[in-house]
């Protein structure tokens, strides 16, 4: 079955907002595990302005304990860098001290809203080829974030990745748009490509709870799909008259 990574990344940005202690990414990461998410994702990026260095060491922890998986997600080739005081390791050295079961490589500029593209690997492999070696040597099973495109997943095996992960943000657009067909037909493509290759499918972003169940059904065997922006969205959806109501029962309380 698919397993669900939980990305916390939207936390982390309402905790940043007033850089206190809430929400507390550990907890609801463990929160994410107890309800029955196989694994926690973090994309920390270099600019501090959610997942932070330190989460990824805390989750680490956090899916250690509950023997489940921590997914970071960064692109190897940012060096570290310094804003508001924030220092931002790079992901080999947040890698070496946190070892996430996966790394996965994202090739976003530094500064980018979110990601939009894969891998070139005509252009990268052979500058990747090193950087996943590294990644492995220090325990993490690692996956490229490509496009869906048979011909470029084909080409992550062969610079050493274990698995790729499909970037779904254009199926997402043309399913709400209505005509989610071609994509799911170049997914389904990719997927079998991949597995051909002899590498895992993963499967993210712009995923939701409309558009998840499509794609599944068409794109057999992805072995996980991360989520965040939607998921946490929908925490705030569907908790957020709970919570009016529990401040109101200490108003009326008092
Ligand atoms: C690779 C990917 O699709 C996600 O990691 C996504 O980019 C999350 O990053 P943001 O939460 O910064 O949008
Ligand atoms: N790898 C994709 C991911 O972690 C979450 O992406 P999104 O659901 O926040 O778009």
């Amino acid at each position: 079955m698919t397993q669900l990574s939980v990305n916390l990344n939207k936390v982390a940005l309402v905790r940043n907002a007033r850089g206190g202690g809430r929400p507390d990414v550990a907890a609801l990461g463990r929160v994410c595990l107890d309800a029955g998410a196989a694994g926690l994702t973090l994309h920390p990026r270099p600019d501090g302005r959610h997942a932070l260095a330190a989460d990824a060491d805390a989750l680490a922890a956090v899916a250690a304990e509950a023997g489940r998986e921590l997914n970071v997600e960064a692109n190897p080739f940012a060096p570290p860098a310094q804003t508001d005081g924030y220092a931002y390791p790079g992901l080999v050295e947040i890698a070496r001290r946190a070892r996430p079961a996966q790394a996965t490589l994202v090739p976003d500029a530094a500064g980018q809203l979110t990601s939009d593209h894969g891998w070139d690997l005509a252009r990268d492999g052979d500058r990747l080829r090193p950087v996943i070696e590294e990644l492995k040597d220090l325990g993490c099973r690692v996956s490229l974030f490509v496009d869906a495109d048979p011909a470029t997943v084909a080409a992550a095996a062969a610079v050493g990745a274990d698995r790729v992960e499909l970037y779904t943000g254009p199926y997402a657009h043309a399913f709400a748009d209505g005509h989610p067909a071609p994509f799911l037909d170049r997914h389904r493509a990719s997927a079998e490509a991949a597995r051909a290759a002899g590498l895992g499918v993963n499967a993210g972003h712009d995923l939701d709870l409309a558009n998840l169940g499509p794609y599944l059904a068409a794109v057999p065997g992805v072995d996980e799909v991360s989520i965040g922006q939607a998921l946490v969205a929908d925490a705030l959806e569907r908790g957020l008259a709970a919570a009016v109501r529990a401040y109101l029962d200490v108003i009326g309380g008092a």
